[in-house]
């Protein structure tokens, strides 16, 4: 077989929906699909974008060339006059982390969250504008996950207006930080405010880091960037940074005041607002990666569902057609779950920009009653889709076989520029811990006090504690009520041990400590609550189309039943199922694949990737596989000669047995 075209075209055939009503149900509606659509072609027809050889490029060479790539974005966002919406789709296409991405999601939505009206009638139009170019300086060498651990100081100093930012330890510098090595003028700089000598807590200031003539770094602040980081191109387009801050002045009103102001007394006034809004923009950015987790899996998925129905391997002893590797069923019992869990986190990042935006709009009329709440499920959801998405990205490139180790099949670049969303924004370990802390209150208050939002289902603790699942066959799994409740009576008995087991401490710091690890279950168990709930009310809406919802409806179930098989040691433990019950949903698991397999590749279809956003010779639309792959080994630039640099000088001396005299 000279290569897979046909293969896929079959495939086309066996779907049983319409895969245009799935794009859109992908999209979330026919208008964002349309937008996407057609900014997704914009990308993929531009040469500038062309990202193939991008692992082949040496690191300057990939950050000149991804400061080309967002410099035409910006031209074509003017002179079509694209949206921001347009624009953040864009950036998204183009798939090159860039100072644009610090710019947009974290130092404006930092002024946005953070700043006093006047800081924003002042700022926001510059940034909006790209006359400045800001970052996001928070972590440090020393500390990143505790932010209250954080060094850098920031003094008041009466006699000059101004506050004077200085590194004062070597572990107080700024590391991180993109955009800050090599491009940003300016940084939201987070630091220990100090007044009159005493401490104030941490707090956000705009910090000028670069001349805006002749883009040298101001006096007293030194800036470099912090080496090179995991795998080829991937996060290396962009210049992620080391300051150090020797005195810098900056004038008061360069501190982000909404939180709390200084006055031109040197006086700290706290307002009535919280001071988590502090970590406001870590609230909004947590939201947006649980949204572009499901991208990423999907593009994972699509390859790997691709390239399983053009892959054979074994099954013919005559000469006939081998078997499609996506007919074995281990190869469907690894693959499946993630195509299902791509769809889950779609439609959970799509409730959790509803929440966001909710919170938002709470949060500027100073309701801030719904924050704990936000906070909590940014950052489990946060934790739980980009573990899932990483671990599933590296399972899609072993279920590619050894093509997926070539960075042709683009699952590597995939895998190395999605996994420090594990780390960045939050440890997810770290973030878990934060779910935890939010649970164990809510589960303590429950005698007195309702829960609400993700957590209103602990209402119904005494019969969630004593009531078992009543299936009998495998075919009663399916039911989207039965389903919901075994894990929500799995989150609540393994909350409710937690808090008992931390009662019995004297110090419930001590206790909280002790039980991390069970906590991080407890939590993890919560957080797929919200998943599997959300979905299910998704499917409760009106989705139009042939086949569509019935279709969902199977992607629901496999994702709902693989992870109860995954985690059925919680469920049996908690005493919720019986071994029988957790067997039987192991059988309708099965019976779910092959109701997946003829739809297969017209759901990965359905997330409408462009041959260019994959940027993977596996994942071709048209299956044309093994004459790419040949074509592209030859094209290779290190196949452009057939005698290699070097093997005059250090090969053939020693086939000659001439080592000895070779000039090494
Ligand atoms: C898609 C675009 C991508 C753009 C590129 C992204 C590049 C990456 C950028 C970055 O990584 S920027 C740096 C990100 N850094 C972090 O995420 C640090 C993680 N650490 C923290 O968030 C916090 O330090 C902590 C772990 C939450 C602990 O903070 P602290 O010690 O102050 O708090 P606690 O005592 O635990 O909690 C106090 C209180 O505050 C509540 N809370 C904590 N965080 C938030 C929040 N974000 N929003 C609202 N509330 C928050 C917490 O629940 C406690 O509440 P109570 O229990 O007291 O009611
Ligand atoms: C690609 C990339 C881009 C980044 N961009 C930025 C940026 O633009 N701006 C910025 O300010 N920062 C940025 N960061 C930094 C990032 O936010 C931090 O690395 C992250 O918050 C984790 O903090 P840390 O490195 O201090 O990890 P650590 O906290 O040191 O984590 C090390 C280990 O300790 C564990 N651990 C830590 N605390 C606890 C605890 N309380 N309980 C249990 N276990 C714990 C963690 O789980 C982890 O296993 C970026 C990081 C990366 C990788």
């Amino acid at each position: 077989m000279e290569g897979g075209v046909d293969y896929l075209i079959d495939e086309r055939k066996k779907a049983q929906f319409d895969v245009e009503a799935m794009k859109v149900a992908w999209a979330g509606s026919r208008q964002a699909f349309e937008l996407s659509d057609r900014i997704a072609k914009l990308v993929a027809n531009d040469p500038i974008f062309e990202k193939f050889s991008r692992p082949m490029l040496g690191r300057k060479e990939l950050f000149k060339n991804s400061l080309r790539k967002v410099a035409h974005a910006w031209k074509l966002i003017i002179d079509l006059r694209l949206s921001e919406e347009e624009a953040k789709l864009l950036r998204h296409y183009i798939d090159e982390p860039a100072y644009t991405d610090l710019q947009w999601e974290m130092f404006i939505p930092a002024i946005e969250g953070q700043g006093t009206e006047e800081q924003k009638r002042k700022w926001l139009p510059l940034a909006r504008k790209m006359q400045v170019i800001g970052s996001y300086a928070q972590t440090e060498l020393g500390h990143g996950s505790n932010v209250q651990g954080l060094e850098t100081t920031a003094t008041f100093d009466p006699q000059t207006d101004e506050f004077v930012i200085h590194s004062p330890t070597l572990t107080s510098s700024k590391w991180w930080p993109g955009g800050t090595a090599k491009v940003s003028t300016h940084a939201i700089v987070y630091a220990r405010l100090i007044l009159d000598g005493q401490f104030h807590g941490v707090h956000g200031f705009i910090v000028q880091l670069r001349n805006l003539e002749n883009h040298t770094p101001l006096p007293g602040i030194t800036v470099g960037d912090i080496g090179m980081k995991f795998g080829n191109g991937a996060y290396n387009t962009m210049d992620n940074g080391v300051i150090r801050f020797n005195h810098v002045h900056i004038p008061r009103n360069q501190m982000l005041m909404r939180v709390s102001q200084v006055t031109r007394e040197g006086k700290f006034v706290q307002s009535d607002v919280p001071r988590q809004l502090l970590y406001g923009t870590m609230v909004y950015v947590r939201q947006k990666i649980v949204a572009d987790a499901s991208k990423a899996l999907s593009r994972a998925v699509c390859i790997a569902t691709r390239y399983s129905a053009v892959r054979r391997q074994f099954g013919s002893r005559n000469g006939g057609p081998e078997i499609q590797v996506i007919d074995y069923k281990t190869q469907q019992s690894r693959l499946f779950p993630l195509l299902a869990s791509a769809y889950a986190f779609r439609f959970v990042g799509e409730w959790l920009k509803w929440l966001y935006t909710d919170v938002k709009q709470r949060l500027e009329a100073n309701d801030f009653s719904t924050l704990p709440e936000a906070h909590a499920c940014t950052a489990g959801l946060k934790s739980l889709t980009t573990s899932a998405t990483a671990d599933g990205i590296e399972e899609c490139r072993k279920l590619c076989g050894g093509h997926g180790y070539l960075v042709s099949s683009g699952i590597p670049e995939l895998f190395a520029t999605y996994v420090p969303a594990c780390t960045f924004e939050g440890d997810n370990v770290v973030m878990m811990l934060q779910v935890a802390r939010f649970l164990v209150k809510t589960v303590s208050e429950l005698g007195y006090k309702q829960p609400v939002g993700t957590t209103a289902y602990m209402r119904r603790v005494t019969a969630l504690m004593q009531s078992n699942c009543a299936v009998r066959t495998a075919e009663e799994w399916l039911n989207p009520g039965v389903v919901v409740e075994a894990f929500e009576a799995r989150s609540t008995r393994m909350a409710v041990a937690c808090g008992q087991r931390l009662a019995k401490f004297e110090n419930p710091e001590e206790g909280f400590a002790e039980l991390s690890a069970d906590l991080v279950e407890a939590s993890l168990a919560h957080c797929q609550v919200i998943v599997v709930s959300k979905f299910v009310e998704k499917l409760q809406q009106e989705i139009p189309g042939k086949g569509v919802k019935r279709l969902l409806e199977v992607l629901f179930y496999v994702y709902a039943l693989f992870l109860l098989h995954k985690h059925q040691g919680d469920f049996l433990a908690t005493g919720y199922l019986t071994p029988k019950q957790a067997s039987l949903a192991n059988d309708q698991l099965r019976i779910l694949y092959s109701k997946v397999r003829p739809n297969a590749i017209a759901l990965v279809d359905s997330f409408n990737h462009t041959d260019h956003l994959l940027s993977s010779i596996l994942g071709r639309y048209d299956g044309n596989v093994y004459p790419k792959l040949y074509e592209a080994a030859f094209n290779d630039p290190f196949n452009d000669s057939d005698i290699a640099d070097g093997i005059h000088q250090y090969v053939q001396p020693m086939l000659r047995q001439e080592l000895h005299s070779a000039k090494l």
